[in-house]
């Protein structure tokens, strides 16, 4: 990993699986990417934005109240962004709303469609919203949540997934969009499937997501890690992962751990120094002392974290032959990682991520 010449251009021959650059409808780029949660009354959305953002034990979802009003909430993390929640019995592409003001910049439209209801004019609104949407804005990244399948059979629920993946893109072909950027997702705010999802989506808003990726790439394999995640802390969403293919328990187990490390740090842990108000000096010299090392054995597999900063933590999983006496070598690329990643992510653009607004 040391000799890579530059970290920003990773030697690659796999071109980048999404887009790089700005933000897809962004004027400006300013970083900032908004998230839109639509869908009908009930489909969940307002559980989805508790259970993620604001740790909502998902049985209390229950109690959560019908949203009346557009909901805008600021996240700030690793990556600043906007979550509006929009109440679902208005129709957005009506004439009467200013669509540039909702639609102008967002990151992604993401669209929660109740899988235990009845779900054709669910459908019926996405078709309509994609394509009014298509006309003005084609780059909008489309997520369709097809949403609390935990109540369903295994059969019941990829045939209704299947069939609502068909009936959306039988209508964008027969309106002659063959390629529109919509993607599907199954998800319950029961498991860790709301997490992966908006994993991706998040992802897909990360101009460098390619390089972190080479990055991690490049660190399994000289490790010997069979999986590396690069988590928010906060959100327990990963922002990149190295691209051998993800399996759903790999990440719950480090999600979990997250939880651990999380309680553990709440009672032993100090406050982060924050990065755009430390010096320099500061920085550097809490660089030893701000990372949290652990190595533990859980199943077959050996589990490492190393906090990267204050919203960033490494998660590798490990097989068996990758005893602890390999730890040295582990820590030292690790550390390489880590300074790689401080070039990905320079002072300066890091504290425009991380300012308040
Ligand atoms: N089984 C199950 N129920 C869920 C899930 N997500 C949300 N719910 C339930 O769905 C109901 C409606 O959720 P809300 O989040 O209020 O729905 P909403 O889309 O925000 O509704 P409006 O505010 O009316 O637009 C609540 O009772 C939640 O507990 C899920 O993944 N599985």
């Amino acid at each position: 990993m040391e000799d890579l010449p530059d970290a920003e251009i990773p030697p690659s021959d796999v071109p980048p699986r999404y887009h790089t650059g700005r933000l897809p409808n962004s004027k400006v780029g300013d970083g900032k990417p908004r998230l839109l949660l639509m869908g009908q009354r009930r489909s969940g959305k307002s559980s989805i934005s508790s259970v993620v953002f604001h740790k909502l034990p998902p049985s209390e979802t229950l109690y959560l109240e019908t949203t009346t009003r557009i909901k805008k909430e600021s996240m700030h993390s690793f990556m600043d962004f906007q979550v509006w929640d929009l109440p679902g019995h208005l129709d957005y592409t009506d004439p009467t709303w200013d669509i540039d003001v909702i639609f102008g910049e967002i990151g992604a439209l993401i669209w929660v469609i109740d899988a235990q209801d009845e779900y054709l004019e669910a459908i019926g609104r996405l078709n309509d919203t994609i394509l009014k949407l298509q006309e003005r804005y084609p780059d909008i990244n489309v997520e369709v949540f097809v949403h609390k399948v935990d109540g369903l059979s295994e059969d019941y629920k990829s045939d209704t997934f299947r069939d609502i993946i068909q009936r959306v893109q039988d209508e964008l072909s027969d309106n002659g969009y063959e390629n529109a950027p919509v993607s599907f997702y199954q998800t319950s705010i029961y498991d860790h499937s709301i997490f992966e999802a908006f994993s991706k989506v998040i992802q897909k808003l990360i101009p460098q997501l390619p390089t972190l990726e080479a990055l991690l790439n490049s660190l399994c394999s000289t490790c010997r890690i069979e999986k590396a995640y690069l988590f928010d802390i906060m959100s327990k969403i990963y922002i990149a992962t190295d691209t051998s293919p993800t399996d759903i328990g790999s990440y719950e187990i480090c999600s979990d751990y997250i939880d651990v490390v999380i309680d553990v740090s709440e009672i032993y842990g100090w406050d982060r120094p924050s990065e755009n108000g430390s010096s320099e000096i500061t920085e550097t010299g809490n660089n030893d002392a701000e990372s949290l090392i652990t190595m533990e054995r859980k199943g077959n597999n050996y589990l490492y974290l190393r906090e990267i900063n204050k919203y960033l933590a490494l998660i590798c999983l490990m097989g068996d032959d990758s005893p602890a006496e390999k730890k040295a070598v582990i820590d030292y690329n690790v550390g390489v990682f880590q300074a790689a990643l401080n070039q990905v992510f320079p002072r300066a653009e890091r504290e425009q991520l991380l300012s308040p607004e």
